[in-house]
């Protein structure tokens, strides 16, 4: 059924809330309270058209996912589309920018820095915010990279490389480099390609991609999007407060394929990332809605805060693919999950997004280290999370290849330097740690 204009504008509240997507008009009243991102952001359009909002953030066929056939109202034609579309929010609005407005060329990028500040040009203000910030004074995010700067290696001479071998094994799958793409929510807001482009390009550089519980593309989208019918995608899992999605999210990844469950165990609470919070709030203040959140909140309010070490044993009892355990902070905790007989540890505290404060994944490892040498005596491989984000942003999957390759070519440079031609080759040696800094 068509419909015009007058039809549609004043289903425009919580009462009665209907949007257009793609020319198609839904009522989407009784789905609000469930909306898994919460009902302001569809309020936001109602009795409008909500097309970009939606696209940026999921595909079409989630459509017909979550809403029942009954939601259809009928269909409207693009020129009173026009007509509906939203008047620009001017908080959300592009930053500013340089005056030429096309993205550097990507061979004028020669590091991941590079990537970050044409990302931080290009990104909507929301995003930006919703990507980068880290907890409270995010402490946690700056130490995270500085941790780094304080250890040194040892190069070694006179050793002759002739030719470097990066690639390793993560699960027994093989990887080019020791790096792979860690879960990260909602990449459309990046890429029109979103997951999807981090699939193709991980798969065509021979990465191993960890899917975001919270995706914006579905696992079904990512998986025909990989390279080869052969590539890996692990699925991460947050644990539901409604355990019978979380069941549905294993299942689904087991019958797409998924190679591994990743269970994300570092959030119980979000950390309060106040650079999201601010300007949602002034996005939301300005639309004359209720209380803004920021993204962050909003993504994670579904996850369970009531969980403990026994859901490793309700998801091993769940599935037989392999489970990694993504969050562990300090040595005690890596000893538990040794314990719980999981295939692989994750140190991490959610790139400085969880609590403020939390100690560097480095220092756990150094920890680990020093203190349960028996379990490991050095990472497998490194997972990256803003800088894919950030190298997908404009350029899709050429941008996040030419990121790999930058990568690839640091490591074999400094593999070279430290005088070996495969990675079993490194020893704790090359990497002397001060007890001082490490405080241990
Ligand atoms: C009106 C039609 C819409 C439908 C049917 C819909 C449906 C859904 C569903 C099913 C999910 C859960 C996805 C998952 O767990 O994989 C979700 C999450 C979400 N939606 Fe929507 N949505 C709609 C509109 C919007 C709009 C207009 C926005 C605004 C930008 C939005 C933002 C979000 C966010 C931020 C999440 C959370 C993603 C996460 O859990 O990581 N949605 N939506
Ligand atoms: C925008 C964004 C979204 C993220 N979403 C998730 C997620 O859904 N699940 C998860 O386990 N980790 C998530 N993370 C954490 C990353 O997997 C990773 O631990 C962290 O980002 C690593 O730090 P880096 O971004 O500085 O590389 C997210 C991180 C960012 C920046």
């Amino acid at each position: 059924m068509k419909l015009t204009l007058q039809q549609i504008t004043g289903h425009n509240n919580q009462e009665s809330c209907w949007v257009a997507i793609h020319g198609a008009v839904y009522d989407v009243t009784e789905f609000l309270d469930s909306h898994p991102g919460g009902a302001t952001v569809i309020l936001r359009c109602a009795g409008k058209d909500a097309t970009e909002d939606f696209d940026s953030v999921h595909s079409p066929e989630l459509l017909s996912e979550a809403l029942p056939e009954t939601a259809l109202q009928g269909y409207i034609d693009s020129a009173e589309l026009d007509k509906l579309k939203d008047t620009p929010n001017t908080v959300n609005e592009k930053q500013p920018k340089s005056v030429d407005d096309s993205p550097p060329s990507l061979q004028s990028l020669i590091n991941l820095q590079d990537f970050e500040k044409v990302a931080h040009q290009s990104l909507r203000a929301t995003t930006w915010a919703y990507y980068s910030s880290g907890a409270d004074d995010e402490l946690s995010k700056r130490n995270n990279a500085l941790a780094y700067q304080k250890i040194s290696l040892r190069p070694r001479i006179l050793r002759n490389i002739p030719t470097m071998n990066t690639t390793t094994a993560i699960l027994g799958y093989s990887t080019s480099l020791p790096v792979y793409i860690s879960p990260v929510g909602l990449a459309k807001l990046a890429h029109s390609e979103g997951e999807c482009a981090l699939a193709a390009a991980a798969g065509k550089e021979g990465l191993v991609q960890v899917l975001a519980n919270g995706s914006s593309m579905t696992i079904e989208q990512v998986m025909r999007s990989r390279a080869s019918p052969n590539q890996p995608i692990f699925q991460q899992l947050y644990v539901n407060k409604d355990i019978r999605k979380s069941i549905e999210t294993v299942r689904r990844a087991e019958r797409a394929g998924a190679s591994a469950i990743w269970i994300t165990v570092d959030s119980p609470v979000v950390g309060k990332r106040e650079m999201d919070e601010r300007l949602n709030l002034a996005v939301t203040a300005t639309d004359h809605t209720e209380e803004g959140k920021g993204v962050a909140k909003i993504v994670a309010s579904s996850i369970s805060p009531f969980i403990d070490w026994e859901i490793l044993t309700w998801l091993r009892q769940l599935t037989d693919l392999p489970v990694v355990i993504k969050g562990i902070q300090c040595v005690e905790d890596a000893v538990l999950a040794y314990q719980h007989g999981v295939q692989g540890i994750v140190l991490s505290n959610h790139g400085g997004r969880s609590q403020d404060t939390a100690q560097s994944p480095l220092l756990t490892l150094l920890e680990i280290r020093k203190f349960a040498p028996h379990l490991i005596e050095g990472a497998t491989a490194v997972g990256l999370g803003r800088p894919f984000l950030f190298s997908l942003s404009g350029y899709g999957e050429k941008g996040v290849r030419r990121m790999i390759e930058i990568l690839r070519q640091e490591i074999e440079t400094n593999m070279v330097f430290l005088g070996v031609t495969s990675l079993d080759q490194l020893t704790p040696e090359m990497c002397p740690y001060k007890t001082s800094f490490a405080g241990i």
